[in-house]
């Protein structure tokens, strides 16, 4: 049942029902709020009608239906180095793994508050499963219009005993699916990196832990004041984005003040690049800043598998980027700590990666 709307707003503790009930942002649309909570106002510089949003460029579209042609690799490290993100069709992955997935993510937020927060930072029995709204509210001046659900993956067995049932099935099924990809996604870029072969230990490095997150932005009242996530650069090696088909995701051109939408494409998934192989290339390949929007009309959700390293991997400039002489401009820096340091601050644009340079 949706909550009723509060006597007083102006007295009416936002937070405590929103992040600490978690009502979430999700629990505020269906109060059919008309003004957007204070908390909830960023500042003009975030908002993207302040910003330079352009038309006439766009985020490459890779086919994959032929991974023999080495056009395809020269395209997929092509589209790392220059824009850092990049759609693919002809994936391979089946179109109901997809649906799926985006249903089940549509039924997960669609439960009860007192059920999602069973999985909140304070509830939930287990590091792995997080269920929360913005990203990080104790350390955000202005919060973010969105849900969450974040899920670490260890090993089957461990999801059988952990993941929401709601939604686990559908969130195994598309990790296993996309793994085809991602290797040779990862095989691709590493021929662009001179790296010959992908062995145990660099494997590890590159894909070693997985996570995935199912976010969920409602219809938002004056969602030209806020944000649906700020701006940040994912601390990924690689991420695999579904998203449904209302558009929102901006993302940053390269060496420029402008923003790029990334239209929503059937049956295709958008890729970018991540801090951790922005770190690995020693800066070839790019993690560029994104952002979405909150939409003032429609419900939107999307699902992105971040692939990492371990949390115990140390990362920094590969020996074989190395080799020619190239200078390194990072340093090698223990993941968990790198990924410590991104969740504990608001989102900052691209300031994470400096923690990682020389
Ligand atoms: C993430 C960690 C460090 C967690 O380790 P753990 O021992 O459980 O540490 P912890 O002390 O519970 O968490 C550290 C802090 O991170 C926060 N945190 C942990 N998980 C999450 C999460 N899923 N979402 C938000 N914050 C989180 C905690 O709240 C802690 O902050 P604080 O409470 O100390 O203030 C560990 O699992 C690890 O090293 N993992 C490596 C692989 C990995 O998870 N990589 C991250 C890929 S995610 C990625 O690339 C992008 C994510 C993203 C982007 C935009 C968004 O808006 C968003 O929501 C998420
Ligand atoms: O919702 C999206 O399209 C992107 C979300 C995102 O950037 C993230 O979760 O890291
Ligand atoms: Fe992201």
């Amino acid at each position: 049942m949706a909550p009723s709307l509060p006597m007083d707003p102006n007295t009416w503790d936002v937070i405590s029902f929103a992040v600490d009930k978690g009502h979430g942002v999700k629990g505020l649309a269906d109060l059919g709020l008309e003004t957007l909570p204070k908390q909830y106002i960023q500042p003009p510089e975030e908002q993207i009608i302040h910003s330079t949003v352009v038309t006439e460029n766009s985020i490459p579209v890779i086919d994959l239906s032929n991974w023999n042609d080495p056009m395809v690799a020269e395209q997929i490290c092509n589209a790392a180095e220059k824009w850092g993100f990049f759609q693919i069709v002809n994936h391979g992955i089946p179109i109901e793994v997809s649906e799926n997935v985006k249903e089940a993510t549509r039924q997960f937020f669609g439960l009860p508050a007192e059920q999602k927060n069973k999985h909140s930072k304070d509830n939930s029995p287990t590091n792995n499963v997080r269920y929360g709204t913005s990203f990080t509210p104790k350390a955000e001046k202005a919060l973010e219009w969105k849900d969450f659900l974040s899920l670490f993956y260890v090993s089957d067995d461990e999801a059988a005993a952990q993941w929401p049932s709601a939604f686990r099935n559908e969130a195994l099924d598309f990790m296993k699916k996309s793994e085809f990809v991602i290797r040779r996604l990862l095989q691709a870029l590493m021929k662009g990196l001179n790296v010959k072969e992908i062995d145990e230990t660099k494997e590890s490095l590159f894909m070693g832990s997985k996570r995935i997150n199912l976010n969920y932005y409602p219809k938002c009242p004056e969602p030209e004041l806020t944000v649906g996530v700020g701006r940040h650069s994912d601390v990924s090696t690689l991420t695999i984005l579904l998203q449904d088909d209302i558009g929102g995701l901006y993302v940053k051109k390269l060496d420029s003040d402008a923003w790029v939408h990334v239209p929503p494409i059937n049956g295709a998934i958008v890729i970018n690049v991540g801090d951790a192989l922005q770190i690995l290339s020693n800066g070839k390949y790019k993690s560029v800043e994104h952002r979405v929007i909150a939409n003032g009309i429609k419900n939107r959700i999307s699902v992105p598998i971040f692939v990492n390293p371990r949390p115990s991997d140390i990362i920094g400039p590969l020996p074989e980027v190395l080799e020619s002489g190239e200078k390194p401009i990072y340093k090698q820096v223990l993941y968990s700590d790198y990924v410590k340091h991104f969740f504990r601050k608001a989102h900052d644009g691209k300031e994470t990666v400096d923690f990682a340079k020389i």
